[in-house]
């Protein structure tokens, strides 16, 4: 190892041609020079992977958060996303949202939108404009007694998909993909369900959903699908779960169904924020890896009220340790599992693990810098003196940093924060 003269590490070798003034000369020009860094407290990690976040209820992110799923998706969920119809309105929260996002640091993100299928086109657009890898899904959903306006017909949903697919393909973005989105059980027909798994089959596309989030949604179910012995059993008959499928939440999965989801490549997206902000469940992730179930994080805005995955690693580090206070005998998350989940884990969750995820050779580089002492941030210089170990540097960031703490983000090498378009830096 290189020292600097200042006594940390060199961290960084720049070979060219530098140009500087120094006492004696007013301009010095080195040619060929090495200039070695001491970057201490500064790292690259993985872009941060978001396997489960609804764009469009980005507007109304850390409000209403007093009522369980079921009712809160019909008092405010579904009113809203009824809006994105306008396309201005839909411009304006899509267009936050990418950026927010990115500035947080989240490199891809798995999207729901509504079911409107232009306004979930302008999302694709937004996210490659801004340079951000996503899948994004036009929303189908065929069942809604609360906001009537606000549902398909299934010929209405297939034929939409259909155009989305086409017209999303079309531009051929090159990170932007489609993804087929049935919103959940309740909210579809066997019919609809049927030929959206026909749908992704066909044109070999990833497909999302939720699952087992709520025990009153798991009532719902049994009453609206009574032949179906489990709600995996629902998606699995319309064969809707596939090495491509991600489902967000789980909280309530049976350990036979969680062997379903190994057996057919199906992931799981933990949100732990939305779990405990809509008091959903708690998600024994442990029990999930043990099961060798492919696992991510999401932040599920709005039912979750942060955009930003550091917040998803901290909330699914106290998700652990709440079962390991319940149950001592519980296996706590570590730290180093929660920043994998973070990162690669949430690229198998999504099958992109051969792209993105961490910095093996042939991956894109989809990276954040990160200053741990960046200047006006939340980690004070005085701690990070104490830190005896460089190797301590990543854990406190996702612990204690935010946005701040991330000074460059790189979506397949190029940089998108900051970005001069990016009103938010
Ligand atoms: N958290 C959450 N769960 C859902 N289940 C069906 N739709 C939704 C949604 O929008 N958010
Ligand atoms: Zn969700």
């Amino acid at each position: 190892m290189c020292w600097s003269q200042r006594g940390g590490p060199v961290t960084h070798v720049f070979r060219g041609t530098f140009i500087h003034s120094t006492p004696e000369t007013a301009l010095q020009v080195l040619e060929d020079a090495l200039l070695g860094v001491d970057t201490a407290g500064k790292f690259f990690m993985p872009g941060m992977i978001d396997t489960h976040i609804h764009a469009s209820q980005y507007s109304y992110a850390g409000t209403a958060l007093d009522m369980p799923l079921l009712q809160w998706l019909n008092t405010y969920t579904f009113p809203v996303e009824s809006h994105f119809k306008d396309l201005e309105f839909a411009k304006k929260v899509y267009t936050q949202v990418v950026k927010r996002t990115l500035r947080n640091g989240t490199t891809t993100a798995c999207y729901f939108a509504t079911i409107h299928t232009d306004a979930s086109l302008l999302l694709g657009q937004i996210a490659n404009d801004f340079g951000q890898r996503a899948l994004v899904g036009k929303v189908c959903m065929d069942r809604n007694n609360s906001v009537k306006h606000y549902r398909e017909t299934v010929q209405e949903s297939v034929d939409e998909t259909h155009r989305f697919i086409k017209e999303l393909l079309n531009k051929k973005y090159p990170l932007v993909k489609p993804v087929v989105t049935p919103r959940f059980a309740p909210s579809c027909t066997e019919a609809l369900l049927e030929q959206l798994g026909t749908i992704a089959k066909n044109n070999n596309l990833h497909i999302q959903s939720h699952i087992s989030e709520n025990i009153d949604e798991l009532k719902l179910v049994k009453e609206l699908f009574p032949d179906s012995e489990t709600y995996t059993d629902i998606y699995h008959k319309f064969n809707l779960l596939t090495d491509k499928t991600i489902m967000a939440h789980g909280c309530h999965l049976s350990d036979k169904e969680l062997t379903v989801f190994r057996e057919t490549g199906t992931s799981l997206s933990h949100c732990p924020n939305s779990n405990v902000s809509l008091c959903s469940g708690i998600l024994d992730a442990r029990n999930v890896l043990n099961h060798k179930v492919k696992l991510g994080l999401g932040t599920d805005v709005a039912g979750g009220y942060s955009s930003s995955i550091l917040d998803a690693v901290r909330r699914t580090l106290d998700a652990s340790k709440v079962l390991t206070i319940q149950n001592p005998q519980h296996q706590t998350l570590t730290f180093e599992e929660v920043f994998r989940l973070a990162t690669l884990g949430g690229s198998q969750a999504l099958s992109l693990d051969d792209q993105i995820g961490n910095f093996e050779i042939g991956k894109d580089f989809d990276a954040l810098r990160v200053n741990v002492a960046a200047r006006g941030g939340p980690i004070d210089l005085v701690q990070f003196d104490h830190l005896t170990s460089y190797s301590l540097f990543p854990p406190i960031c996702p612990l204690k940093g935010d946005d701040r703490n991330i000074v460059e983000v790189f979506v397949a090498g190029r940089k998108v924060v900051p970005c001069e378009d990016l009103a938010l830096e």
